[in-house]
């Protein structure tokens, strides 16, 4: 039994807008997927990590990754596909699970989590009954629902949160979610909770971390490089 690491990392960062898919940009002289994994690699709890990236990018995924954090812990270099869905369906599929493993899926593009949320997703793990748990932060705007242009709604902001990851799961249920989630052609749900909630599920969250944010935008990766500077004060 032990505790897998799936990072999801096989997007093409279309919104950064770069020529360099953002997992590979540097923050502070390193590259965005190393700080990501080195962080799983310190923590603890973790025993095996798998990366996700495009099938175009496993050689320089591999360079990266021996560069910078050598081969602890990692187990594996696995292809993506088109959509965040198809990455993780790849990534669950095509590791050898035994019945008790828990398993975190985290974005490459968030390389800020630490250590002690990690642990606080595979602590909640290990509670009984406890098959999914996600971390959420508070989202500070109201949120609106529309069609089109219209304007149809206004959630309470109180049942809202902002997803973050990693979020951890039962591995084998997961997987066995992933299977039936493709067969039921529902490849657009953008996190892996969603799988859980659609086949009712529970899910529970912990308060994630505002630090903890997914470098998407150019505006993103200033703040990026200025968070690393500013923890190195
Ligand atoms: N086909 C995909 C799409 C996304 N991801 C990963 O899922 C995480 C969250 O996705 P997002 O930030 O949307 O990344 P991109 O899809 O790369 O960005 P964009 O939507 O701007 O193209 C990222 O770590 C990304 O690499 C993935 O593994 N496979
Ligand atoms: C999984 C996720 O990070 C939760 O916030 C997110 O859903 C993935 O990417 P997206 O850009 O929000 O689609």
């Amino acid at each position: 039994m032990g505790n897998i690491a799936l990072i999801a990392a096989a997007g093409s960062g279309s919104r950064m807008k770069m020529s360099t898919k953002k997992q590979y940009l540097e923050i502070a002289g390193q590259p965005m997927l190393a700080r990501t994994v080195l962080l799983f690699q310190k923590n603890k709890k973790i025993d095996d990590i798998y990366i996700i990236t495009p099938p175009e990018d496993i050689s320089l995924c591999q360079k990266v990754v021996s560069q910078w954090c050598g081969q602890r812990k990692i187990k594996g270099i696995i292809s993506g596909g088109k959509t965040r869905f198809e990455s993780v369906y790849n990534g669950i599929t095509q590791i050898k699970l035994e019945e008790k493993d828990k398993v975190l899926i985290h974005d490459g593009a968030r390389p800020f989590v630490s250590q002690s949320l990690i642990d606080a997703i595979v602590d909640k793990l290990y509670q009984q009954d406890v098959c999914g748990v996600i971390p959420g932060i508070s989202v500070k705007d109201t949120i609106k629902k529309v069609n089109g242009d219209n304007i149809v709604g206004t959630p309470p902001r109180d049942q809202l949160i902002a997803a973050q990851t990693p979020q951890g799961f039962c591995a084998q249920t997961l997987k066995d979610l992933y299977i039936k989630a493709d067969k039921d052609n529902l490849q657009g749900l953008t996190d892996d909770s969603s799988l859980l909630e659609h086949y009712k599920y529970p899910v529970y969250y912990i308060i994630g971390e505002e630090k903890n944010f997914k470098v998407t935008t150019p505006q993103d990766l200033q703040i990026a490089q200025l968070q690393v500077k500013e923890g190195t004060k």
